[in-house]
This record gives C-alpha cells, sequence and structure tokens, in this order.
C-alpha cells in the first residue's frame, strides 16, 4: 500500500443530537501512517466524531470510512483493524496490569501459548515491565496511559484512535507518552488519530492536524503550513520589549498604519497588526538609541493559530447570530 493512501475517510460526516449540530459536514482524510491532530475546545465535537469512526454512534447524515469499511455498516470489520484509546481508560483494579493484558489478549483470540510472549514484549515495548505484576489500582495515570497503549497494541491494530490521551499526565509522563506515542507511527507505521485540546503537545508529534470548533473543521493541514497562511492572511503578532520602555516608544507604535491592538505582557509589547512591523520599528529604535531587549514576530506556533482560527470563528457565528436575528430566522448550528 502506498505512503499517500487515505485510511480514514469522512464525508460530510454530520451528527445531530435534537437540533444541536455536534459535528457538522466533516470532510477528513488521513493518510496511513499519519499522527492526525483533532484539536479543538470541549464541546467541539470530537468524540462525538470518534464515536462516529468506531461504529459506536451512528451519523445522522454522510459517512465515514476506514481502510475503506464503512465505519457503520462494516463497525467490525472496522474494530478489528482499529485500537481504541479512551480518554479515561478503564482496567481492573484488583487485576494486575498482566492480567489485564491477559484478558484482553484472549477477548481478541490471541493463541494461549503466545499470549505471555506478547505480554512480555507490550509491557516492554511501553516501559511497564517493572509493574506488570502490580495491580492497576496501584497505577498513576501516567502507568495507566502506557498500559492503555499496550492494551491497544494487543490485537496489532493498523489504525489507533486516541481521545484525550495527555489529559492528567505530568510533565515527565507527558513528554514520555507522546514519544510513545510517535514511535507507533515512525517505527511501526501505524496511523494514529488523537483528539486534544492542549497544543503544545500535539505540536510536537502531529504531521497534520485540524481545527474543530462548534462541530466544524475551520482549518486542516501541516502546522508550518497553517502557520504561513495566517500571515498571509494579514494575521502578525510581534512581542517586543525595549529599553527604556517608555511613553515615547509607545505613541511611536500608536502612529503606525495597521497596528490592530497593542497590550503588555510583563515587560514587554504585544503588538497585533495586518502587516510586518519590523523594519519601521527597529528603524525608529535605532534613530532614537534605544536598546532592542527582544524581539520575535509570532505567528507560525500553534497557540497563534489556534487564536486566529478560534477568532475567526468566532466572528463568524457571531455574524451567524445576528443576521438570524434581523432576518427574524433560527441560528443555525
Ligand atoms: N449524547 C448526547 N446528547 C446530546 N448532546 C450531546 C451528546 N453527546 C455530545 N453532545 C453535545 O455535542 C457537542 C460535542 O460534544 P463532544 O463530546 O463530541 O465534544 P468534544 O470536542 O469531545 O468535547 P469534550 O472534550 O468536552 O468531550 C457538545 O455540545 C455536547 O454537549
Amino acid at each position: 500500500m502506498s505512503e499517500d493512501y487515505t485510511i480514514i475517510r469522512t464525508k460530510d460526516l454530520t451528527k445531530a443530537y435534537g437540533s444541536k449540530v455536534a459535528v457538522n459536514h466533516l470532510n477528513l482524510s488521513i493518510k496511513k501512517g499519519e499522527i492526525f491532530g483533532l484539536l479543538g475546545p470541549n464541546g467541539a465535537g470530537k468524540t462525538t466524531t470518534i464515536l462516529m469512526l468506531l461504529g459506536l454512534t451512528e451519523p445522522t447524515l454522510g459517512s465515514a470510512a476506514i481502510d475503506r469499511h464503512d465505519c457503520t455498516r462494516d463497525s467490525l470489520q472496522v474494530k478489528r483493524i482499529t485500537g481504541y484509546l479512551p480518554d479515561n481508560v478503564g482496567f481492573y483494579g484488583d487485576m494486575t496490569g498482566r492480567e489485564n493484558l491477559r484478558f484482553t489478549a484472549r477477548l481478541n483470540g490471541v493463541p494461549e501459548k503466545e499470549i505471555d510472549g506478547r505480554i512480555d514484549q507490550l509491557l516492554e515495548r511501553v516501559g511497564m515491565t517493572y509493574a506488570g505484576n502490580q495491580k492497576t489500582s496501584t497505577y498513576s495515570k501516567g502507568m495507566r496511559q502506557r498500559l492503555g497503549i499496550a492494551d491497544v497494541l494487543m490485537k496489532d491494530p493498523e489504525v489507533i484512535i486516541m481521545d484525550e490521551p495527555t489529559l492528567g499526565l505530568d510533565p515527565e509522563g507527558m513528554r514520555e507518552f507522546l514519544q510513545l506515542i510517535k514511535q507507533l507511527s515512525v517505527e511501526d507505521g501505524r496511523t494514529v488519530l488523537v483528539s486534544s485540546h492542549q497544543l503544545y503537545q500535539i505540536q510536537q508529534i502531529c504531521d497534520r492536524v485540524g481545527i474543530f470548533v462548534g462541530g466544524n473543521l475551520i482549518a486542516s493541514g501541516k502546522i508550518n503550513e497553517l502557520g504561513k497562511k495566517i500571515v498571509s492572511e494579514g494575521h502578525y503578532v510581534l512581542e517586543i520589549e525595549v529599553e527604556p520602555c517608555d511613553d515615547r516608544f509607545l505613541g511611536f507604535i500608536g502612529t503606525l498604519d495597521g497596528v490592530k491592538k497593542v497590550s503588555k505582557e510583563g515587560d514587554r509589547f504585544i503588538i497585533e497588526s495586518d502587516r510586518d512591523l519590523r523594519k519601521q520599528i527597529t528603524e525608529f529604535l535605532g534613530v532614537n538609541h534605544y536598546t532592542l531587549l527582544h524581539l520575535r514576530q509570532k505567528g507560525g506556533d500553534l497557540d497563534e493559530i489556534y487564536r486566529v482560527y478560534f477568532e475567526q470563528a468566532e466572528e463568524e457565528e457571531a455574524k451567524h447570530v445576528k443576521s438570524g436575528k434581523e432576518h427574524g430566522s433560527r441560528k443555525k448550528a
């Protein structure tokens, strides 16, 4: 199968709960071996999308397929090739890690004589050999998540779907866990769909991301491409710190064309504009004998991408609400 093979595809995938549209005409295509991040705040529709992909809830409209199997009609086939790590992995607390894995192995029909070998191998893979004989009720969140990966890998899935997997992990646990996710793609060639509202982690491991707000996918692509796109659309954010930090400097900023907003974070000014102002500002600083302590054009990082797209989505939403009111029509969710 070629690298370019689209293994997860949704076409106008839609789910409404009564009048609430949780997922609205979602068109996604995820390539084999990719790590794709589905990013969005709480209530964006990430879990609902995942449940539809797993055949656990039916779409109201549209369709989803994994490896060409329709997620609703052929959900058994889909489950055979897809591993799912829910946001809160459940294990039998009075059983050890090994016993829990044995249970999953039997459920998945792993031949009895292969089970112990598989368990050893998987515990080692996720760095949990030392805790295999401990009851899972004694595990930390990070340990449970790692055992969760071992559990998912027991059936050797082609595709792994994870719902908010990094929630509640401490920084060290997070780093290790992200590395583990990366390996699933880089070393094994598995496809990983990971939902999250935690931006930085995702930025580190995803090949592409989709930004999901209010049931709508408002942007998707490689993180650096999304960064370039927002800059090309005229969203610039400059972080600057100067000495002396006086009213004259602030006054000068106020005279520049294209400045949309100036705010202060600690000793730094954050200047939002519709154009690149670096040349004008540094010239002013040079001529007027200021010392430049810090200058950074933001824009390519995920926080900025998120902020810009969220603001756009909120503006669109506000427009819809306004025009809905003006026309006396009901707001379309
Ligand atoms: N069974 C349900 N009945 C009614 N509304 C629902 C149901 N499940 C989800 N919703 C609504 O659909 C929207 C999307 O929810 P969903 O759980 O998919 O979002 P999410 O992005 O996963 O957020 P979270 O991280 O908070 O779970 C929310 O407004 C939620 O209240």
